[in-house]
C-alpha cells in the first residue's frame, strides 16, 4: 500500500520544489498551500483522506502538531539555507532581523563569518505574533529582515528589505523519505494492532492486560461474556474495583505467574492464568487470560467420544480383570510392572483368556496412558488391507485410494500404543515391514517415500506357539525375539477354575440379572473345561441372565453344553466326567408301581448321564420337554 504524504506550505515555491523531488523519488505527494492557523482547515480535510503524514516548515508545523494526531515531519531550512539568506541580507544592511520560528544552531559563528549584526526573532505561531515582532525589529532600527516567507510578505508591506529563506532541495527530500518511512511504519504499526484486536475479539479465553498502576487496558469480547462484565465500565479502572478476589496486584507485586488457579467469578468458576509482563526487569502489568471450566470439561468429552468413536481408547483398566487365583494373579502383576517400560510386550494365551483386556490395562497404566489405544486383529484382514490400514497411503497409491491420502494406525497411535492381536497370522512380507517399523521408529505410507516418525509402544498377542512357527519358517526369528520382549503368559479358565464362579457372578451382575449363580451350576461350571474360555463362560452367562426364570439353571447349562459338543465333539473330548460303569447296558430298580419305577429309573439314569438332560433325553428317545416334565414328578 502506498503511503499518503502531505505537504503544507505557506509558499508556492517550496509546494513545487517539493513536487518535483517527489516526482523523482516516484512517491506521490499532496501539496496544500496555507501558513499557520490556515492550516488547521486543510488538517481536517487531509484527516478525512486518511493521510498518513504531514510534511511541513516552521510556526505552520508548530500549529498543525497542536491540532492533529498525524505524525508532522518537519522541512526546516538547515543552516547552509539560512546562511545564504544572511549572505543576500548583507547586500543591504550590515544589521539584519531574522525572523525564524526555531533557533539556529551556529548562528554567532555565521554572524561572525559574514560579519554581520543578526538578531534572532522566534517562536511565533500566529500572524498578529509575527507582525508584533517585525514592529519590534522595525523600532529597534533593522532595515532588513531574513525570513519566512509569511514574515517576508508582511515586512515587505511595510517598506522592509526583506529576504525570504528558502528550504534546499536535499532538505525536501530528507523531509519525504523520512516521512516515507513514518508512513510505513504507521502502515505496519495498524496492522499489528488490527491484528492483536482481531486476537482480542476472536479469542474464547478471556483476555485482561493491567499496567503497571494496576488499571485494566484491555478486557475482551470473551472476558465480558465470562465475568458479565462490559469492557467500556472496566477499561481505565483499576483492577480491584471490578473485579472480585482478583489476583492480578499480588502476581504484579510476587513477579511469579500463577497458572491453572480456579476462581469462583459469581455462578461460574474459571480457571485462569495469570502472568506478570516484564520489560527490562520492570513489572509493567500482568496478563490474565481465563476459560471457563464447563468449556474445558465439554472439550474433553467431545475429544474422549472422537477418540471413542476411532476406538482410538483404552477402555479396560487391571481392575477389570477378574480373579483371585494364583495363575492370573500372577500375571496381572507381571502385566502391570511391564506396563511401566516401554518395551513391546507379548501376550500369550489361547483364545477368549483376556489378551485383548491384558493390552488394554498395560496401556492404561503406562506413561503413555494420555495418548491413544489403537487395537488391530491382525487376523481379521487380508494381507493388502493389513498393510494400507496399518501404514497409511498417500492419494492414488492403489486404484480406490480415498483423496488425500490416509494416515495408517501407526500414525493414528503416535504417542500412545498399538496393540496387534493374533500376530501370528501376518504374512512374511507384513513381518518385513513390522519389524522395519520396530527397529528404525519410523513408517512409509503406501505409494510415499517419505518415511514419517512415529513413537509407538507395541502390544502384539498370540494364540498360537511362534517358537515353533519360526522352527517351521512360518515366521521371522529376528522379528520374534523383537517382539518377545516382555512375555506375559495368561492362564486359560481350566487352569484356575477358583476364579469361574466369580467371573460368572461378575457377568451376571453385569447384565443386571439380579439373582445369584446356583451353586450346583457353579459346580459344574468348574468341571467343565472351557475351550473357548472367558469369553465362553460370558457368553453362556448371557444366556443363562436370560433363560434362569424360564427354566432350571441345570437345563440351561446342559443346552449349553449340548450345542458345544454339537459343534465341538463328545463330552469326553470336552473334558467332562463321564461314568465308566462296567454295567452300563444295565439298570437296576425296586419293583413297585409303574409310576414309582419310572421315577426311579429316571434317577439313576440322570446319576448315569452326569445329569445331562439333553443326552438322557436323547437316550430315552423322550423330547426333553418331556424329560422335563417327568423329573419335576422325580422331585
Ligand atoms: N479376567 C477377566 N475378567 C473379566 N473379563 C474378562 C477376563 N478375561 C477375559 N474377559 C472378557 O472375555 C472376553 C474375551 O477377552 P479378550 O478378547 O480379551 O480375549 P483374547 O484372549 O484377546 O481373545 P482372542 O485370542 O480370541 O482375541 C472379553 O469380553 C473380555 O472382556
Amino acid at each position: 500500500m502506498r503511503p499518503k504524504i502531505a505537504l503544507i506550505t505557506p509558499y508556492s515555491e517550496l509546494g513545487m520544489l517539493a513536487g518535483e523531488v517527489a516526482c523523482e523519488l516516484n512517491e506521490s505527494l499532496v501539496v496544500k498551500q496555507a501558513a499557520l492557523e490556515e492550516a488547521i482547515q486543510v488538517v481536517r480535510k487531509l484527516e478525512e483522506e486518511n493521510v498518513d503524514v504531514i510534511i511541513s516548515r516552521g510556526g505552520t508545523a508548530a500549529v498543525i502538531r497542536k491540532n492533529t494526531s498525524i505524525p508532522v515531519v518537519l522541512c526546516e531550512a538547515n543552516t547552509f539555507d539560512v546562511l545564504l539568506a544572511l549572505h543576500q541580507g548583507k547586500k543591504f544592511s550590515n544589521r539584519v532581523a531574522l525572523f525564524v520560528f526555531n533557533q539556529v544552531p551556529g548562528l554567532d559563528t555565521i554572524a561572525e563569518i559574514l560579519d554581520l549584526d543578526v538578531c534572532q526573532f522566534c517562536s511565533y505561531e500566529d500572524l498578529h505574533a509575527i507582525e508584533q515582532e517585525i514592529e519590534r525589529a522595525m523600532k529597534a532600527g533593522f532595515e532588513v529582515i531574513v525570513g519566512s516567507l509569511v514574515a517576508v510578505r508582511m515586512a515587505r508591506e511595510r517598506g522592509l528589505k526583506a529576504i525570504p529563506i528558502y528550504t534546499s532541495k536535499e532538505t525536501v527530500r530528507e523531509a519525504i523519505l523520512k516521512a516515507r518511512e513514518i508512513a510505513m511504519v504507521r502502515h505496519k504499526e495498524a496492522e499489528r494492532a488490527k491484528r492483536m484486536q482481531a486476537i482480542l475479539d476472536f479469542a474464547y479465553d478471556g483476555i485482561i492486560v493491567t499496567n503497571e498502576d494496576d488499571v485494566i487496558e484491555v478486557f475482551n469480547p470473551a472476558a465480558e461474556k465470562i465475568t458479565g462484565i462490559r469492557a467500556a465500565q472496566v477499561i481505565g479502572q483499576k483492577a480491584e474495583q471490578w473485579i472480585p478476589n482478583t489476583r492480578l496486584v499480588a502476581v504484579k507485586e510476587n513477579r511469579r505467574p500463577e497458572v491453572g488457579e480456579l476462581q469462583e467469578i459469581g455462578k461460574t468458576t474459571i480457571v485462569t492464568n495469570r502472568v506478570p509482563i516484564i520489560v527490562k526487569d520492570k513489572v509493567v502489568g500482568v496478563v490474565a487470560t481465563f476459560h471457563e471450566i464447563s468449556r474445558i470439561q465439554n472439550w474433553e468429552r467431545k475429544i474422549r467420544k472422537a477418540l471413542y468413536s476411532k476406538g482410538l481408547i483404552a477402555k479396560h483398566t487391571f481392575d477389570d480383570i477378574i480373579g483371585n487365583s494364583q495363575a492370573i494373579t500372577t500375571a496381572k502383576l507381571q502385566a502391570r510392572n511391564y506396563g511401566f517400560y516401554d518395551s513391546t510386550v507379548l501376550l500369550v494365551g489361547e483364545t477368549g483368556t483376556g489378551k485383548e483386556l491384558f493390552a488394554h490395562a498395560i496401556h492404561s497404566v503406562s506413561p503413555r496412558n494420555n495418548g491413544p489405544f489403537v487395537a488391530v486383529n491382525c487376523s481379521a484382514l487380508p494381507d493388502g488391507l493389513l498393510e494400507s490400514e496399518l501404514f497409511g497411503y498417500e492419494e492414488g497409491a492403489f486404484t480406490g485410494a480415498r483423496r488425500g491420502g490416509k494416515p495408517g494406525l501407526f500414525e493414528l497411535a503416535h504417542g500412545g500404543t498399538i496393540f496387534l492381536d493374533e500376530i501370528s497370522s501376518i504374512s512374511l512380507n507384513m513381518q518385513a515391514r513390522l519389524l522395519r517399523v520396530i527397529q528404525e521408529k519410523e513408517v512409509m505410507r503406501l505409494g510415499s517415500d517419505k518415511l514419517i516418525p512415529v513413537d509407538v509402544r507395541i502390544i502384539v498377542a498370540t494364540n498360537k506357539d511362534l517358537a515353533a512357527l519360526v522352527a517351521r519358517g512360518k515366521f521371522r526369528e529376528d522379528l520374534y525375539f523383537r517382539l518377545n520382549v516382555l512375555r506375559v503368559r495368561i492362564p486359560p479358565l481350566r487352569e484356575r477354575r477358583e476364579d469361574i464362579p466369580l467371573l460368572a457372578q461378575y457377568f451376571l451382575d453385569q447384565q443386571n440379572a439380579g439373582c445369584n449363580l446356583d451353586p450346583v451350576i457353579a459346580r459344574k461350571m468348574q468341571e467343565y473345561r472351557w475351550p473357548g474360555n472367558v469369553r465362553e463362560l460370558k457368553s453362556f452367562i448371557s444366556r443363562y441372565a436370560i433363560l434362569v426364570n424360564e427354566m432350571p439353571a441345570e437345563t440351561i447349562f446342559e443346552d449349553f453344553l449340548h450345542e458345544t459338543f454339537r459343534l465341538m465333539g463328545s463330552p469326553e473330548e470336552m473334558g467332562l466326567p463321564v461314568e465308566k460303569d462296567p454295567n452300563q447296558n444295565t439298570v437296576t430298580i425296586k419293583i413297585g408301581s409303574l409310576d414309582k419305577m419310572e421315577r426311579e429309573l429316571i434317577q439313576k439314569m440322570l446319576a448315569r448321564y452326569d445329569h445331562n438332560r439333553s443326552a438322557l433325553a436323547k437316550a430315552l428317545g423322550i423330547s426333553r420337554s418331556t424329560l422335563w416334565k417327568k423329573l419335576k414328578s422325580v422331585r
